[in-house]
């Protein structure tokens, strides 16, 4: 039979999920003289009753990707969450699920990238200043988020994730790595004394929340359930202070630890987070290893290869060791 012939009934769709990705939006929110801003890269995917549009070619259950970007401009000028990536994909997410009957589940990530207060010697206030920015880094907070309607549109699951992307860092001293396992295949040296850099990848999960249907349906904002007794989940994903611990447990710990390994310095890190944010279930950090290889200048009889006398080493791009590992709260 001819490839072209037998496209009708040999597979079926499995898993279908489509939106907008790299949305662009940069938000100014002006109070008097102080303006806060945020700049968000933001996906957001669709799933639900969208089978036919692929098998069928029926566009009529397809809302436009051109439409989920209008909604994401329309979303960052109303939505009373924007300057938290949190909320506001929380918010975008339970639109979507609210607003179409036929998609059950929305998927936003929003990439945030670093705007800084400049300060300015001599002026007043301590903050920085009202108006004027810097990016003081290539790492970005990340946040991923789900609203699950498929148990009802009045009984939605939102599932938060947050992290950070892209943080390097480098320790010239304070990393060893030793006693590591030995076979005919192994050239590594064992050293007390090593550059140790990485570009550090981190999530952390929380519980996750309930939400209640939209009680306006203009925004279709998301409602937290609270009940009574409890003091519902606002100490929990609405923690706006978790990314800046998260990050501040990940570069102190990366700064002060006498590392025995990646592995093991990962492994403070996210133990630092757990026992520091109430609401994380878990914490995955990707750790590439970024080698730094001392140059062999024996050949001009100059010692650069004992690890104290080592001052001159090629950055290697590549490879590099990569080590992972997720740490869930017990
Ligand atoms: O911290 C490290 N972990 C490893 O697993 C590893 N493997 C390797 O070659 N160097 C290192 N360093």
């Amino acid at each position: 039979m001819s490839v072209s012939s037998s496209t009708s009934n040999l597979g079926e769709l499995s898993a279908a999920r489509y939106g907008k990705t790299k949305v662009r939006v940069f938000r100014i929110v002006r109070e008097g003289k102080w303006h806060h801003i945020v700049e968000y890269n933001v996906q957001a995917l669709l799933e639900g009753e969208i089978a036919v549009s692929y098998s069928e070619a029926d566009n009529s259950v397809v809302v436009a990707t051109d439409s989920i970007k209008n909604i994401t401009y329309y979303l960052a000028k109303i939505s009373p969450h924007i300057l938290n990536a949190e909320k506001f994909a929380l918010h975008l997410a339970t639109f979507f699920v609210s607003k179409y009957a036929h998609i059950s589940k929305a998927f936003v990530e929003i990439e945030q990238l670093r705007w800084t207060r400049i300060h300015v010697a001599g002026e007043e206030s301590p903050e920085g200043h009202p108006h004027s920015f810097f990016r003081d880094g290539d790492d970005k907070r990340i946040v991923k988020v789900e609203v699950d309607g498929s148990a009802g549109k009045d009984k939605l699951v939102g599932k938060v994730t947050a992290g950070i992307n892209d943080l390097l860092v480098l320790k010239s001293t304070g990393s060893a790595f030793e006693n590591f396992y030995r076979d005919e295949y192994t050239t590594l040296v064992e050293v007390n004394d090593r550059i140790f850099s990485t570009s550090v990848d981190l999530s952390y999960t929380f519980t996750n929340i309930p939400i209640a249907a939209p009680t306006d349906e203009k925004k279709l904002d998301f409602v937290i359930p609270v009940q009574k007794g409890e003091t519902g989940y606002a100490g929990s994903v609405w923690d706006e202070d978790v990314p800046a611990r998260a990050r501040a447990a990940t570069l102190e710990t990366f700064a002060v630890d006498e590392s025995a390994s990646v592995q093991a310095t990962l492994y403070k890190m996210a133990q630092r987070i757990v026992a520091e944010n109430d609401s994380v279930h878990s914490v995955t950090y990707t750790l590439p290893n970024k080698h730094y290889i001392p140059v062999d200048m024996r050949y001009l009889d100059v010692d650069n290869l004992t690890p104290s006398k080592a001052e001159v080493f090629v950055p290697i791009a590549a490879p590099s060791g990569l080590i992972s590992a997720t740490i869930t709260r017990k």
